[in-house]
């Protein structure tokens, strides 16, 4: 017999991680009851979309080039406009991003930056207690109770006209073991949203600000609708007028660029802009072109902004979002300040100002950077070139790019210390991250999933893809990685690092990654099972 519908109570999202009584107030009954909503009425379109792009992937693996779609000409040549930008995210010059730790929330929110983008995402290791304090520190942020005084006893609060918040979830690719929804674990781009946007909609909403979101490595114009029926269905759940909640977009993967109209018309009555994520893209170039052996790509450290299938992929972002009032956001230089050493210091800040220089030239409404000592450096370099809030009247008429600018081949050299970089990056990244840390400085650059996604998988791809050989005609061959992970692994070992005892679990997995047939999706994926 039928259950009358008024009578069935569905179960909410079970807690399996282990909580401290502080998580309580943000696992609360309701809390779980609204995420488990989310699950049931999403993720089964979630995970078809997730198999759509294995399905792309394999078309890719079997020559097939990335191109724009042929079903969307209309939304492409169409007159639209996204709509208004909220007052709050009308000047984003200068934004700050960062994981969701206490002491850098506070230093971020008072950095003097006009936004902060708070992050689970590319600089967050999603242990269970960093996802969940991360949601405390985030609710504190938004209440303005949040204080820290660190273990030298400094005090730290959040002074007058601290920078918007912008919280960027996990991918769709990535689950949250911890929280299961009639026994499925729940996505984690589901539970960040879903946590950030219970606990915090309401008050951001009643004040000048809004719950906003930046939403990380979509592939298709679908990707961005299902997160538009999401924050639907969250707004009307929690009460909230349609579209406050409001998105920007990363446009950091390969199939995404040849969809930017379609996404940001599929997000059309909320999204503000989208975000050239740099690290990211060039990660989805190695891994899209995966099987041809036409496309390597030299170095990471020759694979700049300025190569012509960058240079190309920010214009036409340029161009797109100008076209239908959106903002283009700029990206991430990896250099961050260096102590003790001046003149290493000044020439890594020379190459921060170059890159906000290309781009508030290039058009750009802002840009991101990774460290409170670069916000006055990138803001003096939009102050100076951009006087209004933004470059929305700067339509880039003049930027004619086609498909195979896209996707052209970047010129330059595989080196010895490019491949021994990569080795060593990928291995202490790892290390890093299987212990709960996911953004650290390596040699005077900052290191977070993107940037180690490139090392791990330019080493598949240079042994998988040869053979090759360096400029002196040495081979490229499987001997050379074992030989320098096993040096990085003892140097690592031996070193006073508090991750020296992460050394061998992190090798292990890097050994099996590269070794493997096929290129590993994301390294984050592979090394979820191993954390916590
Ligand atoms: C590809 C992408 O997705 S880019 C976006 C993701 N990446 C990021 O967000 C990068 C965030 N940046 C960071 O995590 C850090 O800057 C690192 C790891 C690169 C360097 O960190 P550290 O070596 O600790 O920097 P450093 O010692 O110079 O820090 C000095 C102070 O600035 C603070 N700080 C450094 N970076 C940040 C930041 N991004 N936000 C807030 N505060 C910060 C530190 O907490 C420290 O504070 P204190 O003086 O009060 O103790
Ligand atoms: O998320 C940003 C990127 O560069 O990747
Ligand atoms: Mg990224």
């Amino acid at each position: 017999m039928a259950v009358p519908k008024e009578r069935v109570v569905l179960a909410p999202a079970q807690v399996h991680g282990a909580t401290t009584p502080a998580h309580d107030a943000i696992l609360t009954p309701q809390a779980l009851a609204f995420l488990a909503g989310l699950h049931r009425q999403f993720d089964a379109r979630r995970l078809d979309l997730l198999a759509a792009r294995d399905a792309r992937q394999a078309r890719y693996d079997a020559g097939e080039l990335p191109d724009f779609r042929a079903d969307t000409v209309a939304i492409r040549e169409g007159h639209w406009t996204v709509a208004p930008i909220p007052a709050a995210l009308r000047d984003r010059r200068v934004e700050i991003t960062g994981p969701v730790e206490r002491k850098m929330i506070i230093n971020a929110l008072n950095s003097g930056a006009k936004v902060f983008m708070a992050d689970f995402e590319d600089s967050s290791a999603p242990t269970f207690a960093n996802q969940i304090d991360g949601q405390i520190n985030l609710r504190d942020a938004v209440s303005g109770s949040i204080e820290y005084t660190s273990p030298e006893g400094k005090h730290y609060r959040v002074n007058g006209n601290p920078a918007v918040l912008i919280v960027r979830p996990r991918g769709w690719h990535l689950p949250e073991r911890h929280i299961t929804v009639d026994g499925e674990p729940m996505a984690g781009a589901l539970v960040d949203f879903g946590l950030y946007a219970f606990h915090n909609a309401q008050a951001l909403q009643s004040r000048d600000r809004g719950p906003y979101f930046y939403l990380p490595k979509l592939q298709a114009m679908e990707e961005a609708a299902l997160w538009d029926d999401v924050m639907a269905a969250a707004e009307a759940a929690l009460d909230l007028p349609p579209d406050c909640m409001k998105a920007t977009v990363l446009i950091e993967t390969l199939p995404a660029v040849f969809q930017m109209h379609e996404i940001l018309h599929a997000l059309r009555g909320r999204v503000v802009g989208l975000n050239c994520g740099r690290w990211d893209y060039i990660f989805s170039y190695l891994k899209t072109f995966r099987s041809h052996r036409d496309r390597l790509l030299p170095d990471r450290s020759q694979v700049l902004m300025t190569v012509p299938f960058l240079k190309s992929y920010s214009e036409l972002l340029i161009q797109t979002c100008h076209r239908r009032g959106a903002f283009a956001m700029g990206g991430m230089a990896a250099q961050i300040p260096i102590k003790g050493d001046e003149a290493a210091n000044d020439a890594a800040l020379a190459k921060v100002r170059a890159d906000k220089l290309r781009e508030v030239q290039a058009g750009h409404d802002g840009t991101w950077v990774a460290h409170p000592a670069l916000v006055p450096v990138a803001q003096e370099v939009f102050d100076k070139y951009m006087p209004s809030p933004n470059q929305l009247n700067v339509a880039r008429n003049d930027v004619k790019v086609c498909r195979d600018q896209l996707i052209a081949p970047c010129s330059g050299t595989i080196t010895r210390a490019g491949f021994d970089n990569n080795v060593e990056v990928a291995l202490r990244y790892t290390a890093s991250w299987l212990d709960g840390q996911g953004c650290v400085p390596i040699h005077h650059l900052m290191e977070d999933a993107a940037t180690a996604e490139i090392a791990r998988s330019q080493i598949w791809q240079w042994l998988h893809r040869g053979p090759l050989e360096f400029t002196d005609h040495a081979p490229i061959d499987f001997a050379l990685f074992d030989h320098a992970l096993v040096k990085h692994t003892h140097r690592l070992v031996e070193s006073n690092s508090p991750l020296a005892h992460r050394a061998e679990q992190a090798a292990a997995l890097l050994r099996q990654l590269t070794h493997a047939d096929e290129l590993g999706d994301f390294l984050t994926l592979a090394a979820y099972a191993q954390i916590d």
